[in-house]
């Protein structure tokens, strides 16, 4: 069975190809109501659409780009564009309309952006500013621009009504036979027996079709809602803009055009817009075009597209267009009928639903065909071989409905829905656990999770960074408070003083704002605030710093690099290089260092240890360490080069506290017990790993500690050995984290969760079986990777995922076992009955109940069971775990042998046990079987309410 499960079906929980997904669809194709089975899986049509698009849009952006090289060419001659301003624009106060801007964008054109006066120029046009933003206090000029421009939201397809599931529920093939069967009873019967005595069976099996029909309606027009919610949820994007001159989050629904928007790595373009200023900022267009080679964004291609993402760099861009009017807002349009792919699961149990109806099939005709000819039998000993009376067509008809019956109950139409059903039911309960599922198989497949590879920073530790410890001008201090803080700026030379200030407010990529409310903000990332948060506390001042020199280049932080530099021109003239990231990769860039009374001096040996020293002290201690470092340029330096590699002089080194979460410990623990190995990967350094690795529990005394670069250096054999005794890996490169993930799914076979937050996190992710991204620190580049979205970054919601993932995957056993049961049972007892008697003790509308309980309700009940912690101790099902172990086998066969049994028993017996006779003894007894029946069933899934699946 399990072989047939799988069958020749090459869909995986991730990445299925969309032939493979066809194929299946094709082969699924022949059951019984195609439609209803994929019903919230995706329109593939509608993917070969987007794909389509794609394609024509990297066309047309090649040939724009051609184009506008060529009249770029030309430039010196603009001819006076013959633009006119609509009367209407002009009117609500703007220079410029919204076609204009579309075809300056989207078309890279270069000669009407200068005819308009650049960046600058069409700023005005918009009445906003580059610097300040738009102004929203004047409310009315608010209303005009979203008038005249639009607003960025995307046409989204309308909610289907409830009466549109009512339609497609009745869409079922057997519903319909049973329909007119009810139809031919309710004539034949009123024609022979006259009203309401004839129209009992007809009217009965109306009742129970409209019942099914609603509750089934009913189920999946709550599903759909469902759906929609996570939908908008899951495009939830917030992002940093200036408006009033202030800086401020905002989402990206309620962008206009005008605004000025900062980007950083890892962003989506939130709409079509013009690069104002910025620097090193690479575009991935692949998500528009198709197209894999990442753009070089500037101020002379400064054009950027909706839905595209930042791969590196920073920058400021103002909004142009919005909405439905870009490419991107097309190309989601034709998307957003959502859908998902279908889950292993779902393919497998449509496989067995598949199966189990064709075997229905086939007993469906050999019953209908004994019953018929004990009809012809009966009718060839009364000798009334050729008298046909209604009641005998009557009857005809009624095997016919057993008949069919048998196959509606006998297929088990409710296992696929009821996959849908557990693992909608746990998308909604896990997004009250901070938990936002993109992909309805991840919980599935976190169910199975045999190892999760951690990050670090912000999922194992808060992420609220703060300067305890610095060793400036080989001193060490603990500057934990301001105060102290402030007596270390006394203790320090003064030149040295300077040039830390200069480094901290310059070099770096977040900033000191004051927002609306005159309050002191510091934006970026946590390693960013912590520094600028103690420059602060130095008594520095962002602004007059900023003020104070001109940057000229600015090499971002990636995580590749690890660290981050500015060259800057001074006010006194010359330029200077800043640098500071992860100590050991700077140090080793040094060759001075600034001694304690603040003169530069040749970094010798004994520095070097001293320095290296204060380095593996602070890391012992779980802080994460940064070195500062400068250089003057005396050779000159132009903005095209890189940064210099080498030659720089030691400011200082700066260790930052990042405390453990509340909870973690005990989550690693919870792990533990339940079979999952936690690994940490981080690109911090080894101690700073290994010291928190140790706080919450991850390296244990076995275990293994290694550092990216050695990782790498490593054997196929070495790995072998090596990777499974891994518990933390620090200073990893993405890459790095993508190799380790592999060689556990590949080699070791393992399912594998990962977590990142960052963009070069994304590899991993992908190649993960489940990739978390971390919902507040986490880019949008991560997110769009990962299969969930932890909304509170929180390593214990992780636990929570995996433990709903079990939940799910017992669940649906348990319904399958259900399922499967009073399959077997209901098609013995009909079969064998019809043969040997001559007649059904189950009628079609009793047989319909049976099954709507079992297809609805019992999908209900069993399928949305919530977890309990004994389903955290013990061991995960893992990639080999057979889907219906062999225990189920033998509660599905022993349950049915049972219930078999007393039914049979009942029928052979019932009369005489129960003394039953007279005219009504056939119906009686047939109702008493009818509740064994039913009984029988109820009590079995309370049974498995609570029933162990495996033996221990
Ligand atoms: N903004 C920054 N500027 C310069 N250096 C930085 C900056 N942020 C981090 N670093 C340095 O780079 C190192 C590695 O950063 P990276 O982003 O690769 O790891 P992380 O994502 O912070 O850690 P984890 O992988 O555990 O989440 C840090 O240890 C730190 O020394
Ligand atoms: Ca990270």
């Amino acid at each position: 069975m399990e072989r047939l499960m799988s069958g020749d079906f090459d869909v995986k929980a991730k990445h299925s190809s969309e032939e493979a997904l066809q194929k299946w669809r094709k082969l699924c194709g022949v059951v019984k109501n195609p439609k209803r089975r994929f019903r919230f899986t995706a329109n593939l049509s509608k993917r070969y659409e987007a794909a389509a698009m794609r394609k024509t849009n990297q066309e047309k952006l090649r040939i724009a780009v051609l184009v506008s090289k060529a009249a770029f060419q030309f430039i010196q001659g603009v001819s006076p564009s013959d633009y006119n301003v609509p009367a209407e624009v002009k009117a609500a106060g703007f220079d410029i309309c919204a076609d204009e801007l579309g075809s300056i964008v989207e078309g890279h054109d270069v000669k009407k952006l200068k005819f308009h006066g650049g960046v600058t120029g069409v700023s005005e046009k918009l009445c906003t500013s580059i610097v300040d933003g738009l102004t929203t206090t004047d409310s009315d000029l608010l209303n005009r621009r979203q008038e005249i421009y639009g607003i960025n939201k995307f046409a989204e397809s309308q909610p289907r009504s409830f009466w549109i599931f009512v339609w497609e529920a009745l869409q079922d093939m057997t519903l319909m036979i049973l329909g007119v069967c009810a139809f031919v009873s309710l004539i034949v019967g009123i024609a022979t027996e006259g009203w309401l005595e004839g129209a009992h069976d007809g009217i009965g099996i109306v009742a129970s079709i409209l019942l099914v029909v609603f509750v089934t309606a009913i189920s999946d027009y709550r599903q759909s809602l469902q759906f929609r919610d996570l939908d908008t949820e899951k495009k939830k994007i917030i992002i940093q803009v200036t408006r009033n001159g202030f800086r401020q989050k905002l989402s990206i629904y309620d962008l206009l055009p005008g605004d000025i928007v900062h980007l950083a790595i890892g962003d989506q373009v939130p709409a079509d817009g013009l690069f104002v200023s910025g620097f090193s900022v690479l575009i991935d267009e692949s998500s528009l075009t198709g197209e894999s080679e990442p753009v070089m964004v500037n101020s002379e291609n400064p054009f950027m597209l909706s839905g595209t993402k930042v791969q590196d760099g920073s920058c400021k861009m103002m909004i142009a267009t919005v909405g439905m009017r870009t490419q991107w807002g097309k190309l989601m349009a034709t998307l957003s009928e959502g859908g998902d792919d279908e889950t292993p699961l779902q393919v497998k149990l449509n496989g067995v639903a598949t199966i189990i109806g064709k075997i229905g099939l086939f007993f469906a005709v050999v019953t209908f065909a004994v019953l018929v000819q004990g009809l012809f039998s009966h009718k060839w000993q009364a000798g009334t071989y050729f008298r046909w009376s209604g009641d005998d067509a009557l009857e005809i008809l009624e095997y016919f409905a057993i008949a069919v019956t048998i196959v509606v109950v006998a297929v088990p139409e409710g296992l696929p829905l009821a996959v849908t059903l557990s693992l909608a039911f746990a998308m909604k309960k896990m997004m009250n656990d901070k938990a936002l599922v993109r992909h309805l198989a991840a919980c599935e497949t976190m169910g199975s999770a045999t190892t999760i590879c951690s990050d670090k920073t912000g999922t194992l530790t808060t992420n609220h960074m703060t300067v305890v410890k610095s060793c400036i001008c080989m001193e060490v201090k603990v500057v934990d408070q301001p105060t102290k803080a402030a007596s270390l700026v006394s203790e320090m030379p003064v030149s040295a003083v300077k040039l830390l200030l200069q480094s901290i407010f310059n070099n770096t990529g977040g900033e000191v704002v004051v927002n609306e409310d005159g309050k002191r903000e510091i934006l970026g990332t946590p390693t960013e605030t912590a520094l600028l948060e103690f420059g602060l506390s130095l008594g520095g001042d962002f602004q007059a710093e900023r003020q104070a020199v001109k940057l000229v280049k600015v090499e971002p932080f990636n995580s590749t690099k690890k660290r981050m530099g500015v060259v800057m021109e001074l006010h006194e003239g010359g330029l200077r290089a800043h640098t500071k990231g992860a100590s050991e990769i700077v140090l080793a860039a040094c060759d001075k260092v600034i001694n304690s009374n603040g003169d530069i001096v040749p970094l010798d040996e004994e520095s070097i240890n001293l320095l290296k020293d204060t380095i593996d002290q602070f890391a012992n201690e779980a802080l994460r360490t940064l070195c500062i470092a400068y250089m003057e340029l005396e050779g000159g330096f132009s903005p095209e080069n890189p940064m210099p590699v080498s030659g720089y002089t030691c400011i200082g080194i700066v260790g930052i506290k990042d405390p453990v979460r509340p909870g973690v410990k005990e989550s690693v623990a919870v792990c533990r017990s339940a079979g999952i190995t936690v690994r940490m990967v981080t690109g911090d350094n080894i101690n700073t790993a290994k010291a928190i690795a140790r706080e919450c529990g991850i390296l244990t005394d076995d275990g293994i500690a290694i550092e990216g670069p050695d990782f790498r250096e490593k054997s196929l054999e070495e790995l072998l050995q090596l990777v499974p005794k891994i518990q933390v890996m620090a200073r990893s490169s993405p890459l790095d984290k993508h190799t380790l993930v592999k060689h556990l799914r590949t080699t070791f076979g393992e399912v594998v969760a990962v977590t990142g937050d960052g963009t070069n996190d994304a590899p991993a992710l992908h190649e993960a079986d489940i990739g978390l991204a971390m919902g507040i620190a986490g880019t949008e580049v991560a997110k769009e990777s990962a299969d969930v979205i932890i909304l509170d970054d929180n390593f214990s919601t992780i636990v929570t995922v995996a433990k709903w993932g079990r939940s799910v995957y017992i669940n649906i056993q348990k319904f399958v076992q259900f399922q499967l049961t009073v399959n077997v049972v209901a098609l013995i007892v009909n079969f064998s009955s019809a043969c040997l008697t001559g007649s059904a003790p189950l009628t079609a509308v009793q047989l319909l109940w049976v099954n709507m309980i079992m297809d609805t309700l019992g999908a209900l009940a069993l399928a949305t069971e919530p977890p309990n912690d004994e389903l955290m101790k013990r061991s995960p099902v893992g990639r080999k775990g057979n889907f219906i172990s062999s225990v189920m086998w033998r509660n599905i066969l022993g349950q049915s042998l049972y219930q078999f049994m007393v039914i049979w028993h009942l029928q052979a017996k019932g009369k005489a046990l129960f003394s039953l006779d007279g005219p009504d003894s056939d119906l009686v007894l047939n109702t008493l079987i009818f509740n064994s029946f039913v009984f029988c069933q109820a009590s079995f899934s309370t049974n498995l309410k609570t029933i162990k699946l495996f033996l221990k």
